[in-house]
C-alpha cells in the first residue's frame, strides 16, 4: 500500500492567523489513489491544513503536488485558481452551493474551459441531482447541497479533491448516502477527506494522518488505526468500535 506514489508533500508548513500560530510545522504526505483521513480533535488545524494547499490562508513551509508524469509541482506561493487549475478540487466545509440557482446551474458554474467531463456524466454517478437538476439549489436538504458540492468537482479533471466534513450535521441516513457518494468518487480521484465521524472514516479510508495542535502527530494505514481502539482514544479522544469493522 505505502509504496503508492507521493501526490501531495507538506514539508514544515506554518500557518499563522490573527497573531496566533495555528498549524507549527505540518509535514504529511498523500499518496495517489485512494483516501486519506485528515483526523484530529476539534480545532487541531484540520481545515486550515487543507486551506494552506489551497493558498486560502498565507503558510511558509513546502507543499508539492506530483502530477501524474511525475512532475513536482510548488503549490506555496501560488494563488487558489493556480492551484484549481493544477487539478486540486475543494469542497468546503460549508458547502458553499448557490442557493438562488439551480443544480443544473451550480454545476455548469462549476466547469472550467477546459472541462474535459460533462454533466451528463455527473449525472450518472448522482441520478438523485438528475431529477433534482432543475431545483433550486438553497431548497435541497444538506445532504443533496453536499452532493452537488463534490459532484462539482467532478466536471473537471483533478489530480486531488480536499473534502472538508462532507457529512457535518446530516442525519444519519443521509451521512450514509453522502458516504455511498464519496466512496465512488474515490474509485476515479485521490481524495484527502476531513471526516469526523469515524464510521465514514472506517468505511473509505486507506490512510489516515492525525493532527494535533497544529501538527502532524501520525500517519500511516487508515485500518490500522481504527482497529486499534487505543491508539484512536488516545489521538483522537474517541472510542472506537475497535477491529471488528476495519
Ligand atoms: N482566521 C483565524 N484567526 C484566528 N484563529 C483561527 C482562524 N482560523 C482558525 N483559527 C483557529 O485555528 C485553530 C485550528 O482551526 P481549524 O479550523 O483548522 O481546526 P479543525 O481541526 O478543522 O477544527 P474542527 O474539527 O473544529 O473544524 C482553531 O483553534 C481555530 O480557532
Amino acid at each position: 500500500m505505502n509504496d503508492r506514489p507521493v501526490l501531495l508533500r507538506l514539508s514544515d508548513v506554518h500557518v499563522r492567523l490573527s497573531g496566533s500560530h495555528i498549524l507549527q510545522g505540518v509535514d504529511l504526505t498523500v499518496r495517489r489513489g485512494g483516501v486519506t483521513a485528515l483526523l484530529g480533535r476539534n480545532g487541531a488545524g484540520k481545515t486550515t491544513t487543507v486551506k494552506s494547499v489551497l493558498g486560502l490562508v498565507p503558510s511558509t513551509g513546502t507543499i508539492e503536488l506530483t502530477d501524474a508524469g511525475g512532475r513536482v509541482h510548488r503549490l506555496s506561493g501560488r494563488r487558489t485558481h493556480e492551484v484549481v487549475r493544477l487539478g486540486v478540487g475543494y469542497a468546503p466545509e460549508d458547502r458553499e452551493v448557490f442557493g438562488g440557482l439551480t443544480v443544473a446551474e451550480n454545476l455548469t458554474l462549476a466547469e472550467r474551459r477546459d472541462s474535459a467531463h460533462h454533466p451528463d456524466r455527473v449525472y450518472e454517478l448522482f441520478p438523485e441531482l438528475a431529477q433534482r437538476s432543475r431545483q433550486l439549489a438553497g431548497t435541497l436538504s444538506g445532504g443533496q447541497q453536499q452532493m452537488v458540492a463534490i459532484a462539482r468537482l467532478l466536471l473537471n479533471d483533478n489530480q486531488l479533491l480536499l473534502v472538508d466534513e462532507p457529512t457535518k450535521g446530516l442525519a444519519p441516513l443521509l451521512v450514509a448516502e453522502v458516504a455511498d457518494v464519496l466512496a465512488r468518487v474515490a474509485e476515479e480521484v485521490t481524495v484527502l477527506l476531513v471526516e469526523q465521524n469515524l464510521s465514514v472514516v472506517r468505511r473509505m479510508a486507506t490512510d489516515a494522518v492525525v493532527v494535533d495542535q497544529g501538527r502532524a502527530v501520525w500517519s500511516g494505514s487508515a485500518p490500522e488505526l481504527m482497529a486499534d481502539a487505543d491508539r484512536t482514544r488516545e489521538l483522537l479522544g474517541v472510542a472506537t468500535s475497535g477491529g471488528t469493522h476495519a
